[in-house]
């Protein structure tokens, strides 16, 4: 039956965007339900624990909402003053964003993790917290409940209540969508704040972009102090790879001021450039944890440093 579309007298709906994260032990499925939600592959994941070393945003797009998602470095029982500052770095961002969702697998008991983030969820006041049990695809339905039940009696011991409690499978797309939904309300009133079609702001390309260029300064700092700049072009899986050996294409070029700077960054007879290849691919593809392709080419942007267009361009 086909619905007729009547001229709407309802006010419509205010836009809402801001950002998300979500916390949770190592392993919990943060990365996997960040990738369900925005539905590209955007976060790094494994079935090692933490694989997610720094932040990685996905964006959900939706006509009346723009839902950011940030990806935290876990929290950790801090041993060193190192793992403290770390600690207060990840603190920071959870009272920044507007909504917390505390990922509890479904398939495991509450344990002394859980809790631990659990406390310092309670310490942040303002910012409603949703608890997502990841992972549903892994258990009956009574194990569920229990679960369900157990993270409700959590939140009561701890002094809060959770906004929201949702069940979720991240690997068969089980009440992905209906997690946006609930999330949504609990942003502010806002405008888009990132441009349509932009799924991440990429500060994996940053990262990836300044291995490169450290490894081509090294050497060299004292001929070409600051006259390096690496942008990265493109960033795309290689199609047609099966599933089990992916290829990631990255594309980036290096910009130097001068063409008398052309043959310190080359190298002779191109050896050194190629040094620089091979050395920022390893540790590109050991940050991102997939085999790469780096193609890496030289242009000459005249001046950059003092002309602010290229600046901008060059991301400074
Ligand atoms: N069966 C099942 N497995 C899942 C689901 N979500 C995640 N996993 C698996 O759980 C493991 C950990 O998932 P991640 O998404 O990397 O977990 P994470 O919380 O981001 O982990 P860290 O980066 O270590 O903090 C991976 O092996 C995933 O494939 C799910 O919905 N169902």
């Amino acid at each position: 039956m086909a619905r007729m579309s009547e001229p709407s007298t309802a006010p419509a709906a205010p836009h809402r965007a801001g950002f998300a994260c979500f916390v949770g032990r190592p392993n919990a499925g943060k990365s996997t339900l960040t990738n369900a939600l925005v539905g590209q592959k955007v976060a790094i994941t494994s079935n090692r624990p933490q694989t997610t070393r720094h932040t990685v945003r996905g964006i959900v797009h939706r006509p009346e909402a723009q839902l950011i998602l940030v990806d935290t470095p876990g929290l950790h029982k801090p041993r060193t003053l190192l793992g403290e500052r770390l600690n207060d770095v990840v603190r920071a961002t959870w009272a920044e964003v507007d909504v917390i969702g505390f990922c509890l697998p479904a398939d495991q008991k509450i344990g002394p993790g859980d809790r631990f983030i659990a406390k310092e969820l309670a310490g942040i006041k303002r910012t409603p917290k949703v608890a997502i049990v990841t992972k549903t695809d892994l258990v009956d339905s009574k194990r569920l409940a229990e679960q369900l039940m157990a993270i409700d009696a959590l939140g009561r011991e701890l002094g809060f209540e959770w906004a929201e409690i949702v069940p979720v499978s991240a690997v068969e797309g089980k009440q992905v969508s209906l997690l946006a939904d609930l999330l949504v309300p609990l942003l502010p009133e806002s405008p888009q704040l990132y441009p349509e079609g932009d799924l991440t702001d990429e500060p994996e390309q940053v990262m990836v972009a300044e291995l490169i260029r450290e490894a081509a300064l090294e050497g060299v700092r004292d001929e070409l102090p600051h006259s390096i700049a690496v942008v990265v072009e493109e960033m795309n899986p290689r199609e047609g790879r099966p599933a089990d050996k992916p290829l990631l294409d990255i594309h980036a070029n290096l910009f130097i001021e001068r063409s008398s700077q052309k043959g310190i960054v080359i190298g002779p007879k191109g050896q050194r450039l190629k040094d620089v290849g091979t050395k920022s691919r390893r540790q590109i593809e050991a940050l991102l944890g997939t085999p790469v392709f780096l193609d890496l080419h030289v242009k000459i942007a005249k001046d950059w440093q003092r002309d602010p267009k290229q600046l901008r361009r060059l991301g400074f």
